[in-house]
């Protein structure tokens, strides 16, 4: 048998990096041979994750510690802004590993794979930098691809997101006493979300992000104007088409709820609501957001480029 391919996590302590040690723990060819936390340094990875057995223990580790790990990949899961050091880091000491940014810092640098598998999968050429979409890019992404061609303006998205998507550091988003009985708007326009999905889909796309009080789990709910008249039938058969063979993305008939996605791995879309006349119809997807919109993504991108299968430890 040849031997585990070794994995680092940076900013394991977080929401998602919680979810990519459960993933890395059931995964038969990665060995998790670091986790970097300054919160949590010294203490036994065991005591805070109920998958995870024996004995290794989270590390504070700076960028040029990463490195020196020599790690066959390392996942980035920091908040938006922090992985460049790491990324010279690694460049500089051992730049074949294959680095996997859950973060936006690489979304719009060609010099890096766009990783939303089921859309972009067939474009992978073997690059060692992987941007990792989010949830609510990945969400939109996979609820307007199949119309993309049949669209007669922008469209637009209704977003709303458990307060995990805020991820830890204490925030209006994540502060459950202010999302008490609330539903909090924020960024309106020109989300960066917004933008990375205009550019991944080449079509204008409108977004209007919300956090609720729910801890995980997303809806996008997504209004789409039809440059022909489509009969419902129509609009559907080209969902099932797309994802027919993708086991992570289901098409259903009734409008998903989060609170039945929330803990799972792929996404769901359905509805396919037509308006009177058949010129708009209103699609929804959920997913959740620290597994399909973050580590299982992360999962299926690291399985990719290390030449396993996509779906090696995800269950579905
Ligand atoms: N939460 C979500 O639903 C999603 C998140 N993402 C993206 O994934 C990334 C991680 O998100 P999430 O897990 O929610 O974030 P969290 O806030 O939950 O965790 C961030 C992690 O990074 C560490 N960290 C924070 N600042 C620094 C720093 N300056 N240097 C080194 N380590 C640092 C923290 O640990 P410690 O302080 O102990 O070192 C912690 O482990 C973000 O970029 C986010 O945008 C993408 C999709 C969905
Ligand atoms: C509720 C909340 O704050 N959500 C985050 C999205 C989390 C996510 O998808 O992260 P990426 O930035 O990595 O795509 C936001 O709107 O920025």
């Amino acid at each position: 048998m040849t031997r585990p391919k070794t994995i680092g996590i940076v900013g394991a302590r977080g929401h998602t990096g919680q979810e990519l040690i459960r993933l890395v723990a059931a995964h038969p060819g990665l060995e998790l041979a670091f986790v970097s936390s300054r919160e949590l340094d010294g203490q036994r990875v065991a005591d805070h994750n109920d998958v995870f057995a024996g004995e290794l223990r989270f590390e504070s580790l700076d960028a040029d510690a990463v490195a020196a790990k020599g790690a066959d990949a390392v996942i980035l899961a920091l908040p938006n802004g922090k992985a460049a050091p790491f990324v010279a880091a690694i460049d500089g000491a051992k730049p074949d590993t294959v680095i996997v940014d859950l973060s936006a810092d690489y979304r719009f640098d060609a010099g890096w794979y766009y990783g939303l598998p089921e859309l972009t999968r067939a474009r992978y050429a073997g690059e060692r930098r992987i941007s990792n979409p989010g949830c609510y890019a990945t969400a939109m992404q996979l609820a307007i691809a199949p119309l993309v061609e049949h669209l007669a303006g922008p469209p637009q998205c209704f977003g709303v997101s458990g307060y995990s998507g805020a991820g830890t550091t204490p925030s209006d988003k994540n502060d459950t006493a202010l999302l008490a009985d609330n539903l909090m708007p924020y960024a309106l326009t020109n989300h960066v979300h917004e933008r990375e999905v205009s550019k991944q889909l080449s079509l204008p796309v409108e977004f209007m992000p919300h956090v609720a009080p729910h801890f995980r789990g997303i809806t996008l709910t997504v209004n789409l104007w039809l440059s022909a008249p489509m009969s419902r039938e129509a609009v559907k058969a080209l969902f099932d088409a797309r994802y027919a063979d993708e086991p992570l993305v289901e098409v259903i008939d009734d409008a998903p709820w989060v609170s039945r996605i929330a803990g799972r791995h792929g996404a769901q879309i359905g509805a396919f609501t037509m308006a009177p006349g058949n010129g708009r119809v209103v699609v929804v997807a959920t997913l959740d957001n620290l597994l399909k919109g973050a580590a299982t993504q992360a999962m299926q991108n690291l399985n990719l480029a290390l030449g396993y299968d996509e779906l090696t430890s995800i269950p579905h």
